[in-house]
């Protein structure tokens, strides 16, 4: 028993030292490596408390800091194994509470299911690949071979959290890193593909022109190159380090001819001027609400008072790429929110300025271990004068 006492001290240490101002993977990996005496068994156990505690958002925060761990140990999806169950009563966890992790249900897209939303919190979502194409029977046999466990959803691959595919497979050859939502607005690109295709005259040899602007280190470029085929690609992010990255990973993925630079969205760019697309992708900063089941402390730390900053931020970028969109072209507004503000608020603002909303869907995944996304295709009439 002193071993799991012990455990739960230092998570309380590392919980009272976090401040937020990092990811907690990120925070606890300096910890560990500043900490040597723990071994991979104790980093597990005690990350796992950690995690519990930011699980639970600030719904118990009368209790002390050893309560809020244990409860969330208690009642998240895994069971935590007799050890901790002997340690509640010892620590006075309480037995019935009422609920109230995520606090904003009145500011929710609409379909979103409060209930088993909130209850998402409490469950670590899935890790998810997406097998390239050409790829799917050499993927299969290596996971196979390596009996690592996985459920195949059409190009997607759902596997336990724990499993590090990387020893296996090749990441952003074979396959991407990519959750399971996110693999979804793929349909949506095809949908404008197929659009923009049928207007090309019978034997031409078009290629549509794109360009993500949010391209971070290119998730959703890699998606349109696999889901479309032959593009003449534009990327582009705020960040000098992100864009970095992105070369490296396109590298790896075999992606050779694209643009890539360094820009503000929300300004106008030497890069782009006089130049316009078949497709804008604005894959747009936002409050990440869809994904905190991953990374619970932002659940923790938020301040609502930040879905106003987002918007504001979203609009800017948004004001400012649309001159990009040819008309008769289109323009794919994604964010990982579940707020309305962030979603379908941003669409009517769109349509405000004279887009055409094609679809929109709020892609849900707290139901089926993994992250929420939000996704409208609009397109810019002919004629418009924006
Ligand atoms: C949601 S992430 C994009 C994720 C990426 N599309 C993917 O699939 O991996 C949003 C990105 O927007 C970038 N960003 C934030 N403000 C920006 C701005 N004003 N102009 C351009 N990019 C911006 C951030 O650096 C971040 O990489």
């Amino acid at each position: 028993m002193g071993r799991f006492h012990s455990y739960l001290k230092s998570a309380v240490k590392i919980i009272s030292r976090y401040k937020g101002n990092e990811p907690l993977a990120s925070f606890l990996k300096s910890y560990f490596s500043g900490n040597k005496k723990f071994g991979s068994n104790d980093r597990r156990e005690i990350t796992n408390l950690c995690y519990s505690y930011y699980r639970l958002g600030k719904a118990f925060t009368e209790l002390s800091l050893e309560q809020q761990v244990l409860l969330g140990l208690k009642i998240s999806a895994r069971d935590p194994g007799p050890q901790w169950k002997a340690l509640l009563p010892e620590y006075g966890v309480p037995e019935e509470l009422q609920l109230e992790i995520f606090p904003w249900k009145e500011k929710l897209s609409a379909g979103i299911n409060a209930a088993i939303f909130e209850r998402s919190f409490l469950i670590q979502p899935d890790l998810f690949l997406r097998i390239r194409p050409g790829n799917e029977a050499q993927v299969l046999k290596k996971l196979n071979d390596a009996l690592i466990p996985f459920e195949k959803e059409g190009s997607a691959l759902r596997l336990p959290n724990a499993v590090k595919a990387g020893s296996v497979l090749s990441i952003n050859t074979e396959v991407v890193v990519q959750d399971l939502s996110s693999q979804q607005l793929g349909r949506m690109l095809q949908h404008c593909h197929a659009a923009i295709s049928s207007r090309w005259s019978p034997g031409q040899q078009s290629i549509l022109s794109v360009w993500d602007c949010c391209a971070a280190s290119g998730g959703k470029s890699i998606l349109a190159v696999d889901a479309l085929g032959a593009i003449d690609l534009t990327v582009s992010d705020i960040r000098p380090s992100i864009i970095a990255n992105l070369k490296e990973r396109f590298q790896e993925a075999g992606i050779k001819n694209y643009k890539a630079f360094v820009a503000d969205a929300t300004k106008g760019s030497e890069q782009l001027k006089k130049r316009s697309f078949d497709l804008v992708m604005a894959d747009v900063p936002c409050s990440g609400s869809g994904t905190w089941s991953r990374t619970p402390e932002q659940l923790f730390y938020f301040d609502p008072e930040q879905i106003h900053t987002y918007t504001e931020l979203q609009k800017s970028i948004l004001r400012n790429i649309v001159h990009a969109v040819q008309p008769g072209g289109y323009l794919l507004y994604s964010t990982c929110s579940v707020f309305k503000a962030e979603n379908e608020d941003q669409v009517r603002f769109l349509e405000a300025s004279g887009f055409k909303l094609i679809q929109q869907q709020l892609i849900t995944g707290y139901d089926k271990k993994a992250d929420t996304l939000f996704g409208a295709l609009l397109q810019k009439p002919r004629g418009i004068n924006v």
